[in-house]
């Protein structure tokens, strides 16, 4: 059984073929940025205040025009039938039993309208948002970007980090380059005469620039949000743009590798959109206690990758509705644990850098308790 994000990997592992484990897991480069992104939620402390309470806890959320009963999005992943046979499907049914907004990967592998399909068909209603990535050819573009309206999408997610595929050391050891027979990349499929959803399609365009964004701003009404924004200035010009949100995110470590912790971001840049635009945070996010520290400093949802594709590798639908479910309770607790009744009550002096900073002298050796602050080596 599994009671925690982590117990899913550690699960989907012993099953999973190591190649497309180190697909998940990987990062680029040295994956330093990957290990930042978790160690970051590590080194902030809760305060919790304390006989304010409250028996229930209410963590509905609605962001640009989307309703959610959880404050953590599925941040978008791609290729889920690599480890599932009803791929997106069995995520998307999930998500919506939890109530909790899925980004479709423009790299899935059902199509946006067939997941559409099968949110409606379960019963169970929440928003789909679509990832893209801006092609060169812009009549390609917005055809993507009509079928992912066509299929009911709320929203889309541009990522903008990508001016070229991320270095994943690991996929090129292991000769991973392309999906198995049999699988496509299904919004692709026959764009244009003759296209057969081949990974290869997906262009990373070096030339993009914000007159894309404007262009995109033209050719739908769907709220835009920018995914991999990291300085505060190009923060500022998103608002310039007209931009509805940003998904601050470093794509897991997956793109220019030694980048900060996206956490140890999200005050300058939530400083930065002055409360214009919303910020929902991805990277590294594997407990309430992290969901609960990254709305306390401003963000408005949180994300989660790795730990979905563990999941449902793991466990297929009921995995990741066990996931979601897990990381609920773990967020209600921690309202609980810290006087708060809802997200507006997270501020950010609930949070705190720890007063001693890391001790000098001796090092604890790895594992080790650190109880009294010592560093961890
Ligand atoms: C297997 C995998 C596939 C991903 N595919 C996409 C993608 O298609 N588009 C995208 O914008 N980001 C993609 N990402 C990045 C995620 O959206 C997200 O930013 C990142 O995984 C968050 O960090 P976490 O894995 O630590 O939660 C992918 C990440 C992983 C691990
Ligand atoms: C290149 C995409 C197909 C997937 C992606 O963004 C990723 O693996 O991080």
């Amino acid at each position: 059984m599994q009671y925690t994000a982590h117990d899913f990997e550690t699960a989907a592992r012993a099953e999973l073929d190591p190649v497309y484990a180190d697909f998940i897991a990987g990062g680029a480069r040295d994956e330093i940025t990957v290990r930042a992104n978790e160690a970051a939620f590590g080194r902030l402390q809760l305060l919790p205040r304390v006989l304010r309470g409250s028996a229930v806890r209410d963590l509905d959320v609605t962001l640009l025009g989307s309703r959610a009963r959880m404050p953590v999005l599925l941040s978008p992943t791609a290729f889920h039938k690599l480890v599932d046979p009803e791929g997106e499907v069995a995520t998307a049914r999930a998500a919506a039993a939890a109530g909790a907004i899925m980004i479709v990967s423009m790299a899935s592998t059902v199509a946006v309208g067939e997941i559409a399909d099968a949110v409606r068909a379960s019963g169970d209603d929440a928003p789909l948002w679509f990832q893209l990535y801006i092609q060169p050819d812009l009549e390609i573009t917005e055809a993507l970007v009509r079928r992912a309206a066509d299929a009911g999408c709320t929203a889309l997610v541009v990522t903008v980090d990508s001016a070229v595929l991320g270095a994943g050391e690991r996929n090129r050891r292991n000769g991973f380059h392309d999906l198995p027979p049999g699988l496509r990349c299904e919004n692709l499929v026959d764009l244009r005469d003759g296209e057969r959803g081949h990974v290869r399609q997906i262009a990373m365009s070096a030339e993009l620039n914000w007159e894309h964004i404007d262009w995109l701003r033209g050719v739908t009404d769907l709220p835009v949000l920018l995914k991999g924004v990291l300085h505060p200035e190009d923060a500022r010009l998103a608002v310039r743009h007209g931009v509805d949100g940003l998904l601050l995110s470093n794509h897991g470590g997956r793109q220019l590798d030694t980048v900060p912790a996206t956490l140890e971001l999200l005050p300058e840049i939530v400083a930065a959109v002055a409360g214009r635009i919303p910020v929902v945070l991805d990277g590294g996010v594997r407990r309430g206690t992290d969901a609960v520290k990254a709305l306390a400093l401003g963000a408005s949802a949180v994300g989660i990758g790795r730990p979905v594709m563990w999941a449902l590798a793991e466990g297929g639908e009921k995995g990741v509705r066990r996931l979601l479910e897990l990381l609920r309770e773990e967020l209600d607790d921690t309202l609980a644990l810290c006087g708060a009744s809802g997200l507006a009550d997270l501020t950010p002096e609930l949070v705190r850098v720890p007063a001693w900073g890391p001790v000098p002298g001796p090092v604890v050796a790895p594992g080790a308790d650190h109880r009294f602050g010592g560093v961890i080596a």
